[in-house]
């Protein structure tokens, strides 16, 4: 792992605020107040600059980041996904970075879901500047419920590339909520942000287990399953805008499904270690109940 270029690094995250106080829209001023805003138009590489400058010398901004943004840039460039699916877009960072990568790879289309509408109304606008609007959809609201309504009007009904950004116990679910949907399934790629800060172990234990481990698991899952694994702080990191967390613990997923997942190791943009877990789908087991 190449080592973290401290010159580049972001401002500190903050302990207890570090979004949803005015920033991103701070942001929007900081990008169309540049004088030079006219060369940004149409440049994804442009706006990103800029984006990365504001974290830099203003405020702290819980963006992917350069380092872990080129495991996931090299990685479309591997899997040219037709279809890519962002959980949790924020400032619209990951979706610039991501969005013109599948569309350098001859990809049709990226689906970004964000749960808040003031953060989702910050990605379009940013997604217009960059001239990436005819390839990124935003979706506002959360990714289970707009997942489902994809799936149900036929906008989407296969997941070649998905990278999961949002709520850090909701992974696991909306995998599994995938799984069941037939969005995931041999041929899908995952890559999920964040497995090492603040780490996310339930998810890291069933994209790495087996068919007959998952099989066995079903039904188990005892106490509270949202908070289970995660510190308090990641479990209530919403709660202020959103309340308290609802996840679906019925969705059983497709256990079925054969993994083959790899830790990446990488930083934070604030220089702290973190890492992505690749996760592919390659293959099905199909279920033979034994009597
Ligand atoms: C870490 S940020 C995403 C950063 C972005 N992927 C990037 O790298 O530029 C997490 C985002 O997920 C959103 N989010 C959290 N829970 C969500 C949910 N259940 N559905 C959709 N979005 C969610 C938050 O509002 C926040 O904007």
């Amino acid at each position: 792992m190449a080592p973290f270029n401290e010159q580049n690094a972001y401002v500190e995250q903050e302990e207890t605020v570090f979004f949803d106080d005015g920033r991103e829209i701070e942001l929007l001023h900081f990008v169309y107040s540049q004088p030079h805003i006219d060369e940004l138009r149409g440049s994804p590489e442009k706006i990103l600059a800029v984006i990365d400058e504001f974290a830099r010398t203003k405020k702290y901004l819980m963006n992917v980041g350069e380092d872990k943004g080129k495991i996931v840039t090299d990685l479309i460039k591997e899997v040219k996904p037709q279809t890519m699916v962002e959980l949790g877009g924020y400032i619209g960072y990951s979706t610039i970075l991501f969005g013109a990568a599948v569309r350098q790879v001859g990809g049709s289309r990226y689906w970004s879901l964000e749960r808040n509408p003031e953060f989702a109304a910050v990605i379009t606008s940013l997604i217009d500047l960059a001239g990436l609007s005819d390839i990124v959809k935003v979706i506002v609201g959360p990714s289970d419920a707009s997942l489902r309504r994809l799936h149900k009007q036929g906008a989407l009904s296969s997941i070649d590339l998905m990278f999961l950004d949002h709520y850090k116990p909701a992974y696991l679910y909306d995998l599994k909520l995938c799984e069941q949907l037939r969005l995931v399934s041999p041929g899908s790629v995952l890559a999920a942000d964040n497995v090492i800060k603040p780490g996310n172990p339930p998810y890291l234990a069933y994209v790495r287990s087996s068919v007959a481990e998952k099989r066995a698991a079903l039904g188990s899952s005892s106490g509270d399953a949202v908070t289970d694994g995660f510190a308090e702080k990641t479990a209530k990191q919403y709660e202020k805008r959103e309340g308290h967390e609802h996840l679906n613990a019925e969705v059983l997923g497709d256990p079925g499904l054969v993994y083959q997942s790899v830790l990446v190791n990488s930083w934070e943009p604030t220089g702290v270690p973190d890492g992505v877990e690749i996760t592919r789908c390659v293959g099905k087991e199909e279920w033979i109940e034994k009597v």
